[in-house]
């Protein structure tokens, strides 16, 4: 991360999805739409399997946001996320969910200064857990409803306020949009991660300025 003015820990945290983005151009140019609105965070989201892809993809983001000092977050993947800070890529981190191993080895593998979060869903011993072990952020949700991911076990708003005794940013997921935005913000959340609320539509650059603009003026 060459930049220490870039505060990672508040704002609009963007990850990107293989259905919205499915060529490389595609992907690349959202993301620069999005990085040119303001994000805090990008998260490369992966599902397909190939790890020459993944690499290609992860290695042009990882410029790509370099240029903007934003980290990139490589979901899953501790053996790219790896590759891609030994290769120089300082800034680039990971976010791990409860069945993507361990988060004390992340750490020991990643070293002190990577950013690494962790999936809590509804549950604060899942937080207590992975602050225990070395999180650099806490993810609870889903909120609302997902496009993305359905599935996702619900949660309530009022467990943000709970997870503020870990002193951790808290990032809220699931369903998140304009709409609502103000909403998990007010609720504790720091980071608001959203798919579809900024790769659903044409233009990714403008729903980031409106979600920076709804949140800018509650960050003390
Ligand atoms: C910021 C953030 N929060 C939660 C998730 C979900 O992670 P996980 O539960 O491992 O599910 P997948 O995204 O891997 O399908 C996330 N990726 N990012
Ligand atoms: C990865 C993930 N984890 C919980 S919900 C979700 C998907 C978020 O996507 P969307 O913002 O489109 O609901
Ligand atoms: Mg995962």
């Amino acid at each position: 991360m060459n930049d220490k003015r870039h505060d990672w820990t508040r704002g609009v945290y963007a990850i990107t999805d293989a259905q919205l983005l499915p060529s490389d151009r595609q992907l690349i140019e959202a993301c620069r739409a999005a990085l040119n609105g303001g994000l805090a965070l990008l998260q490369y989201r992966d599902k397909s399997g190939d790890l020459s892809h993944r690499l290609r993809q992860a290695l042009a983001l990882a410029m790509l946001c370099r240029n903007y000092s934003v980290p990139l977050i490589i979901n899953d993947d501790l053996a790219l996320a790896r590759r891609l800070r030994d290769d120089g890529y300082a800034g680039v981190g990971l976010h791990l969910g409860q069945e993507d191993g361990s988060l004390r080895q992340a750490r020991e593998v990643l070293g002190p200064e990577a950013i690494i979060g962790a999936t809590c869903h509804a549950r604060l011993d899942l937080a207590e857990r992975a602050a225990d072990e070395g999180a650099s952020y806490l993810a609870f949700g889903r909120f609302f409803a997902s496009k993305t991911k359905p599935e996702a076990p619900p949660a309530t708003l009022d467990l943000l306020a709970e997870a503020a005794r870990f002193g951790l940013p808290r990032v809220a997921i699931g369903g998140i949009d304009i709409d609502n935005v103000s909403q998990a913000r007010n609720a504790g959340a720091e980071l608001l991660a959203t798919v579809h609320g900024v790769f659903g539509g044409e233009d990714p650059e403008t729903p980031v300025r409106e979600l920076n603009a709804r949140l800018n003026s509650t960050y003390s």
